[in-house]
């Protein structure tokens, strides 16, 4: 994906930041630091280039080390939406608002709480990573996301069965993006969430 002078200045200091704080809490997997920008951030690009909204509430569910919240936040900087970084962590809701600061994203808050705790949010968008199973995720969005909202759910290669269990609690619509950064994986487009299943 091709990206803004602003962008990639604000990727790379966010990368040195994950490199730093990643030897004292786990944000990502050690071994996938050298691999960062293909393993990470362009996984978390695609989001933006699928979604391509221009305003509105976008919040990222148990956001971690900022993945795909704060590439997206960096990435949509000169549009209208605002990201909600929801994360239960202190050390890692720490580290992104850290993140925010070096970056000086004026498009992001960090909110340090659990996701059931949280007042509903009435989003646009949603996103989540690495979060939950399918099934446990569409709790959330119903809690969270907008009737007309649209939610990305980055899956791995067993999306399919995920999407099948899930149907058995919940109705929903879904398009399937192929992942283009890793073979079999899906980024879950959804929309539509609502209680009964098959
Ligand atoms: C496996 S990590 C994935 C992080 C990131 N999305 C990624 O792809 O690298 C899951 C994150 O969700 C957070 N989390 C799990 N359950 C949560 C909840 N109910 N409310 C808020 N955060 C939660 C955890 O603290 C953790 O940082």
């Amino acid at each position: 994906m091709i990206v803004s002078r602003e962008t990639k200045d604000r990727l790379t200091i966010y990368g040195d930041l994950l490199g730093r704080w990643n030897s004292k809490i786990n944000l990502i997997s050690p071994a996938t630091l050298p691999y960062l920008q293909e393993r990470h951030f362009d996984d978390c690009l695609q989001v933006s280039e699928i979604a391509g909204g221009t305003s509105g509430l976008w919040v990222d569910l148990g956001s971690g080390g900022g993945l795909p919240g704060l590439v997206l936040a960096i990435s949509s900087s000169d549009t209208d939406i605002k990201f909600k970084l929801v994360e239960s962590d202190k050390r890692k809701a720490a580290f992104l608002r850290t993140v925010v600061r070096e970056t000086a994203l004026t498009n992001v808050t960090i909110v340090n709480e659990r996701i059931e705790a949280l007042s509903p949010q009435n989003a646009d968008y949603v996103s989540a990573r690495a979060l939950a199973p399918l099934r446990q995720l569409m709790a959330y969005l119903a809690l969270h996301m907008a009737p007309s909202g649209k939610a990305f759910l980055m899956k791995g290669v067993l999306w399919r069965q995920e999407v099948q269990d899930a149907r058995k609690t919940w109705n929903f619509d879904y398009i399937a993006h192929p992942s283009r950064t890793e073979a079999g994986a899906a980024i879950l487009e959804v929309t539509g969430v609502r209680h009964g299943g098959a």
